[in-house]
């Protein structure tokens, strides 16, 4: 039996390391040439390297891989025109790596290890959140979902102008084939939105959750009986292929206005597994990609974003690497806008 723990390990710069460009300008530069370990950068990576609640929740492990092999697949794609002469002479402060949180896991679910993995994760994002940056969470299983969520309140808990009543209100805007408000013993990748809700509920706030991308054929009756009494907002995957732009962007912009902060998380089963094969739990139908990019680019241009993360790539099942590569492309679309809109 192996013996469950819990580590942080800092940033392994060895890892972001992409294409030299001998012959080119300085302006062919990437992703990699910005990154720093984390100190006070714009945005700060920080990894959850824990699919404990996958385990839990009966699915295939594999996703605690994840996080160095988004890292690397971001690491090597170019950094924009638009961002070097915005930032020029500002480079290394935009990127910081805050390194993984690690959940070496066994059977005992009585041994609160992803409970504790949640915490120290969040602990990071709030960090990183205090210090002015924008944290971008790389799962992992999409239990880092609670975890990202814990890090934006305790957050806003410490902040000197927050009183019950004058609480800032919080919105979740999730992109996922399933609700993941399940019903369960145990927290696990089924359950942090239900986990939320209850949260939020103990301390008189509002669950302000939409969650876009649900397919009737990877969610129970069940399940859509709670989402409707906690009164979720659902877009589901067949809305994304049968409406309009215009219509969806104005759900969406409906929703944001209406919340004061936003956690925006991606499962990247969202998408086909025809696109992203290597999840833990592939949806047939999925939603676009270039859906999901265009809504996240909506997301962000709203400036209420203040945590951010890509969850649910278990690279055991990956295809040439397709699936991290989406990952990063992602994850770039977030780092871009968030940078572009300072
Ligand atoms: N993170 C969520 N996972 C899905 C898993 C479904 C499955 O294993 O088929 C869920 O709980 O609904
Ligand atoms: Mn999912
Ligand atoms: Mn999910």
């Amino acid at each position: 039996m192996t013996i469950a723990t819990i580590n942080h390990t800092l940033a392994d710069m060895t890892r972001w390391t992409g294409r030299a460009e001998p012959f080119e300008t300085d302006r062919a530069r990437y992703w990699y040439q910005l990154a720093q370990p984390y100190e006070q950068q714009c945005i700060g990576l920080i990894g959850f390297a824990c699919d404990q609640g996958v385990r839990r929740n009966q699915g295939r492990v594999g996703a605690r891989a994840a996080p160095p092999l988004i890292r690397q697949a971001f690491a090597t794609l170019p950094v924009i025109a638009e961002l070097q002469q915005r930032f020029e002479g500002q480079l290394p402060t935009l990127l910081g790596d805050a390194g993984d949180i690690h959940c070496h896991d066994n059977d005992d679910f009585a041994a609160s290890i992803l409970e504790q993995a949640q915490i120290k994760y969040a602990d990071k994002v709030s960090h990183i959140i205090q210090q002015g940056g924008l944290p971008i969470g790389l799962g992992g299983g999409h239990a880092i979902a609670y975890g990202s969520f814990l890090g934006l309140w305790q957050t806003l808990s410490k902040a000197d102008d927050v009183t019950v009543d004058k609480a800032p209100i919080i919105g979740i805007i999730n992109f996922d084939a399933h609700l993941d408000i399940r019903q369960s013993d145990v927290a696990t990748s089924g359950t942090p939105f239900r986990q939320i809700a209850e949260h939020l509920a103990e301390h008189n706030q509002p669950f302000n959750y939409c969650c876009i991308g649900v397919s009737r054929f990877s969610n129970t009756a069940a399940l859509f009986d709670r989402a409707e009494q906690l009164g979720v907002h659902i877009i589901s995957d067949e809305d994304c292929h049968h409406q309009t732009w215009d219509m969806l962007a104005k759900q969406i912009e409906t929703f944001i206005r209406h919340v004061d902060v936003l956690y925006m998380t991606i499962d990247m089963d969202c998408l086909p597994s025809s696109v992203v094969p290597g999840v833990s739990a592939p949806a047939a139908y999925g939603i676009g990609l270039i859906f999901v990019e265009r809504a996240v680019k909506l997301i962000m241009a709203s400036g209420k974003v203040k945590v951010a993360d890509i969850a649910e790539i278990n690279p055991t099942f990956d295809v040439d690497n397709r699936s991290c590569k989406v990952a990063a492309r992602l994850l770039a679309t977030i780092s871009e806008q968030h940078l572009l809109a300072k």
